[in-house]
């Protein structure tokens, strides 16, 4: 019936309902477009709210999806959110779309990429605002202790239990909790985090009474889940629970034209803690950090910003503020290697001499000696990949 409803009538949102559920029937009506699946008996309040984010998701009205990055910061308060990069508005429109609703979203991205501002922002622009934004990093929890933090525990509930421990799910009871690294999670916990999900009950450790909780659930990681469940490494029920909305956060290499906008912007606030109005950033630096590879990401560039200003006494920043604190980072960097396949030798060559000689400002004896090269060597490779250089003594 599923599949004849969303055949005929694609955009109507549908809620499975069963009291034979079974981790298969709820992943195939997941992926058969079903918005929810609930299992019987049901809790009135997580029915309605399903119901309510089913509505939500498919009506549109303000269409936040032709907004401009200019109408997206007046609306919905994304001053603190830089970028221009299509990508990114893109994001920024899905999340003034479903932040209204309960909708759970999935945020992915590379460590720094901004997914906890991203989680914030979602909070923020929620019904559930002026309730609590609890942040969980399942990465740092171990398995043994992930109910106690998670549900609670009652004083004595085990030996260690020496006073009651209100768990984070009831903190963040009618907010937003944020469960950061999920794909760390090890199977047992999934399990666990899968009740309450699904069910919105849990049981403080201790006491058999069942609490019911209301909450909104924002996920995130660096983990390819889709690969994770594959491996039998992530449970499918618990990967299509979590992803109704999934959000996709580039890694800074993939919109470097940002790099100088996010740089300045961290400048900017600098420029206030420590108060030096003056400073500035030079062209020439501001088009060399487009092309630095900055595997930490945004992070990695905000502290990169911030230790030049630190250690600069002037107030015009030039690429030597940066590079000082980057060198012995790149070094180790190389070494790290890349995913078979990713790369042919020529093309990696080509890469690293143009990386090099962006980073060593076209000076040949240094790029030479940054790659193990006489300069003999470098010159004809330069001459084999036609890129640009001055002969020089
Ligand atoms: N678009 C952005 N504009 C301004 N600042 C940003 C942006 N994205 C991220 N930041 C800043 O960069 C830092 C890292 O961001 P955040 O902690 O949200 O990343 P994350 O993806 O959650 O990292 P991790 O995976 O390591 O937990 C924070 O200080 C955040 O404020």
């Amino acid at each position: 019936m599923l599949q004849q409803i969303k055949k005929r009538k694609p955009s109507l949102p549908v809620i499975l309902m069963t009291g034979w559920g079974s981790i298969n029937l709820a992943v195939e009506g997941m992926k058969g477009g079903a918005s929810d699946f609930i299992n019987k008996p049901w809790n009135n309040e997580h029915l309605m709210q399903a119901l309510k984010t089913a509505l939500n998701l498919s009506d549109e009205p303000e269409s936040p999806g032709t907004l401009t990055r200019k109408k997206l910061n007046e609306k919905y308060g994304f001053e603190n959110i830089v970028g221009e990069d299509p990508q990114l508005i893109e994001i920024l429109q899905t999340i003034a779309r479903v932040s209204k609703t309960d909708a759970s979203l999935l945020i992915m991205g590379e460590s720094g990429t901004g997914k906890e501002l991203i989680a914030e922002a979602i909070h923020n622009n929620s019904n559930r605002s002026h309730k609590a934004f609890v942040k969980v990093n399942l990465g740092g929890i171990s398995s043994s202790l992930f109910e106690s933090e998670m549900f609670g525990h009652k004083r004595g509930a085990f030996t260690d239990a020496r006073n009651d421990r209100v768990g984070r799910f009831e903190l963040a009871n009618k907010g937003t909790i944020f469960l950061d690294e999920i794909g760390d999670l090890d199977l047992n916990s999934q399990v666990k985090l899968l009740r309450v999900l699904q069910d919105r009950t849990y049981e403080v450790l201790g006491d058999s009474r069942s609490k019911t909780v209301d909450v909104r659930v924002v996920c995130a990681t660096n983990r390819n889940l889709k690969a994770m469940v594959a491996e039998n490494q992530f449970r499918e029920d618990l990967y299509y629970r979590i992803n109704l909305i999934i959000v996709r956060l580039p890694p800074l290499r993939e919109r470097a034209d940002d790099i100088p906008l996010l740089a300045n912007y961290f400048l900017k606030n600098l420029k206030e803690i420590y108060d030096r109005p003056n400073l500035k950033i030079d062209t020439k630096a501001s088009n060399w950090l487009k092309y630095l590879p900055l595997p930490g990401n945004i992070r990695e560039l905000k502290n990169l910003v911030e230790r030049a200003v630190l250690l600069s006494e002037k107030d015009t920043l030039e690429v030597k503020d940066f590079e000082q604190h980057l060198e012995q980072r790149q070094a180790a960097n190389l070494s790290s290697g890349l995913p078979v396949g990713t790369l042919s030798i020529d093309e990696m060559e080509l890469s690293m001499i143009k990386n090099a000689m962006v980073f060593h400002q076209n000076n040949i004896s240094r790029v030479a000696k940054a790659l193990g090269l006489s300069r003999g060597t470098l010159y004809r490779k330069l001459e084999k990949y036609n890129i640009p250089y001055e002969t020089q003594n």
